[in-house]
């Protein structure tokens, strides 16, 4: 990458909705849209230096945009720049464009180059995912399926990446991405693993984007992991809650281990072992929120549900919003107070009324690059 001559001038770009977006911050220009070829199947940003009239075509970073034939764009501070797609749903329209976060300017020294990283906005700030550990056979996978099963539409299963083989009745990409091991290396080495560890002689990890995935759609995520993912997640960035389900005694455990009829005599043996390891981490100071006794399955489901309401901060207003957002529409950037900006719909149904004018808060925004900007608020103008 690196500075090149373009045939391309900013006289081309047409302000406001169009395919390609002039955004000016500081001594620059930005432009952002369709290449003028068509056949290219991806989003363009080339930069203007105005006072040496050079163009240079960055690094682009991170999971670009839906390629619509429009967008509008505006700058939110030095930092970043908000792109709204059009012809999108709502949840999929909002992005920003980093161009000098702390992210960016850390990439721009390693990678020697000039550097801008592609963050989708994401309604709301989610709640804290559920990290559920505890030995193999105690009964995490009854509890989280029966979590599940009563609320849908709050709780989402971080599907894991393990190397061992599919048991029965489990389904490749509800239970688990079933994955081989140099896949699974390749993409630890790539940084797309939030954790991973070696449990039971097989490789398991939580992708960032099983987590990531749960929470865009205003659900909270539950990770069902062992100990040393646990550890590996509280020395992270994502702030979780907790949870370690331990048997009622030892001698239950292999009970159930038993009766469940997964394993071979062997793999029982080497569960069974490392369960008594994972028992004694249990207690580790700071690593645990909450202990759960599961002796008897419905006393212990309640105390569960009764642990995860306790933290229960959402605002119902954002889950509204991003299953509205699903429909899809079509918004134009019309002005910037401070931080709220104010989007007008564009499609036939908006204009005759069917959806009001929006107005996006951008004064709670947390994370950013890699791949999120959370803490959008949304509101229809009339409750603005
Ligand atoms: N660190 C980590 N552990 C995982 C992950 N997915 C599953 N595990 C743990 O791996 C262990 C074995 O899981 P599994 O093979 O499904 O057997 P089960 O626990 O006996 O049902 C359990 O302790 C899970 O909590 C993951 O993504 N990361
Ligand atoms: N409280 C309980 N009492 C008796 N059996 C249970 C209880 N909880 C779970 N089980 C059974 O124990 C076995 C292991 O449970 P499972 O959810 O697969 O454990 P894990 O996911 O922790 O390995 C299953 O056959 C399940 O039906």
């Amino acid at each position: 990458m690196g500075e090149e001559a373009v045939e391309f001038s900013v006289e081309k770009v047409v302000a406001g909705d169009c395919k390609q977006s002039a955004v000016d911050v500081g001594g620059r220009t930005y432009v952002i849209g369709r290449s003028d070829d068509d056949s290219k199947s991806s989003i363009i940003v080339k930069i203007l230096d105005k006072l040496t009239q050079t163009w240079v075509v960055p690094t682009v970073l991170g999971t670009q945009p839906t390629l619509t034939k429009s967008q509008s764009a505006i700058p939110v501070n030095d930092e970043k720049i908000l792109v709204i797609e059009k012809g999108v749903p709502l949840n999929e329209s909002v992005w920003f464009l980093e161009i000098d976060t702390p992210f960016v300017k850390q990439q721009r020294k390693i990678k020697g180059t000039e550097v801008v990283s592609w963050s989708k906005g994401v309604i709301g700030v989610g709640q804290k995912p559920v990290v559920i550990s505890g030995p193999s056979g105690v009964g995490k996978g009854t509890l989280i399926a029966k979590l599940m099963k009563d609320y849908p539409s709050k709780f989402g299963f971080s599907v894991s990446h393990t190397t061992r083989s599919p048991r029965e009745k489990e389904i490749d990409g509800v239970h688990y991405h079933f994955t081989e091991r140099s896949k699974i290396e390749k993409d630890i080495s790539e940084g797309k693993f939030l954790e991973f560890a070696h449990v039971h002689g097989n490789v398991y990890g939580t992708s960032i984007e099983a987590v990531e995935s749960v929470t865009d759609e205003g659900k909270r995520c539950i990770l069902d992991i062992d100990v040393q993912g646990a550890r590996s997640v509280r020395a992270s960035s994502l702030e979780a809650i907790f949870i370690f389900v331990c048997p009622p005694s030892f001698e239950e455990l292999e009970k159930r281990l038993r009766a469940r009829g997964t394993e071979t005599e062997e793999q029982i043996q080497k569960r069974l072992r490392n369960a008594r390891a994972e028992l004694d981490q249990s207690n580790s100071p700071g690593l645990f929120d909450h202990l759960l006794v599961n002796d008897d399955l419905e006393t212990c489901y309640e105390k569960l549900k009764k642990l995860l309401s306790l933290d229960d901060d959402q605002e119902d207003s954002d889950y509204l919003f991003i299953k509205d957002g699903k429909q899809s529409a079509s918004y134009c950037i019309v002005s910037k107070h401070d931080s709220k900006i104010l989007l007008q719909p564009e499609t036939i149904e908006a204009k005759n009324g069917a959806t009001s004018l929006l107005a996006l808060d951008l004064s709670s925004l947390s994370g950013g690059a890699p791949g999120r900007t959370r803490g959008l608020k949304i509101c229809s103008i009339n409750s603005f």
